[in-house]
């Protein structure tokens, strides 16, 4: 069947639909990543060419067309962790998930608050669109359901997981014992021990949603987007995980940019929390 006969057919039509659907939902699955850069980087590069090969720069297209095949293969390498996590999440089953991802909030909180009363330190980081393979694989890969007394197990003292950091996936616990990447000690955190600055550190290159609890207070945070937010109750805290992690339909459908969580007002001192201050 034509629209417009000799020019446009229902399959056309049907074809660029599905075409752009599929471009969109490859868009949500980087959007986050650090693969947004390099697909920037490679828009720059096919520009280059294009234009190379507008005005007929022969040896610099030849050139650039070799390594753009080549490039081809080494992304594939290079991003081979974020390409298995973008499958698993296509091929995730949602319904699931989401009643899962609503017990495993009660559960993280009810952990958090646990752990913040006996003033056990926690680091935690809830995944989102940045797979965070590469981070779990610094510790114990687990694969486990999130449960409270399972975390509170994971981080008690002499546990032999308690230091380092847990990452969790919608209702698993990926990893635990993982090493962040610590927030490069630019002023405004310096005052803060490894603990919180691990949180910022892993907040600041990925998109994850970053729990701490002090030990030294019991005070239970969030780090987001390379900053550290204030003192939460555990409704606050509850509240944050929905808006942030769990109300994310699944965690498979689309994740908006998420706030910052609330901070101290601008130019009031952060509450004299870590070193040496406590
Ligand atoms: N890079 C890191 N990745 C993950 N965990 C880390 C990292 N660095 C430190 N930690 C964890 O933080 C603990 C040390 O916390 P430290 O007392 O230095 O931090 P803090 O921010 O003052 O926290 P607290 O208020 O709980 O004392 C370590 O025992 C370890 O469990």
């Amino acid at each position: 069947m034509s629209l417009f006969p000799g020019l446009l057919s229902l399959r056309d039509v049907l074809d660029v639909a599905l075409v752009t659907f599929l471009i969109y939902q490859g868009y949500l699955l980087v959007v986050g990543t650090r693969a947004v850069n390099v697909l920037r980087g490679i828009l720059v590069f096919a520009g280059v060419w294009v234009l190379a090969q507008l005005l007929g720069l022969t040896t610099l297209s030849y050139l650039l067309g070799r390594a753009g095949t080549v490039g081809l293969f080494a992304l594939v390498v290079l991003f081979q962790p974020e390409l298995r996590a973008a499958l698993e999440r296509v091929g995730r089953p949602r319904g699931r998930d989401v009643r899962a991802s609503g017990a495993a909030l009660q559960d993280l909180a009810r952990a958090m608050e646990r752990l913040a009363e006996r003033k056990t330190g926690a680091l935690i980081a809830l995944e989102r669109r940045t797979p965070l393979g590469e981070y779990a694989a610094t510790g114990v890969i687990l694969d486990a359901v999130v449960s409270a007394p399972f975390l509170e197990a994971l981080f008690a003292r002499n546990a032999p997981l308690h230091d380092g950091g847990v990452i969790i996936q919608g209702s698993r616990v990926v990893a635990a014992g993982c090493l962040f990447p610590l927030q490069s000690s630019d002023g405004t955190y310096r005052r803060y021990g490894t603990r919180h600055r691990a949180a910022i550190g892993l907040s600041e290159l990925t998109d994850a949603v970053v729990l701490v609890v002090s030990e030294e207070r019991g005070s239970m945070r969030i780090a987001l987007a390379g900053r550290l937010g204030p003192d939460l109750n555990g409704s606050e805290l509850r509240e944050q995980l929905r808006a942030l992690v769990y109300d994310r339909a699944d965690l498979n459908g689309d994740l908006p940019p998420a706030p910052a969580p609330p901070m101290p007002e601008a130019g009031v001192e952060s509450p004299p929390t870590e070193r040496g201050s406590a």
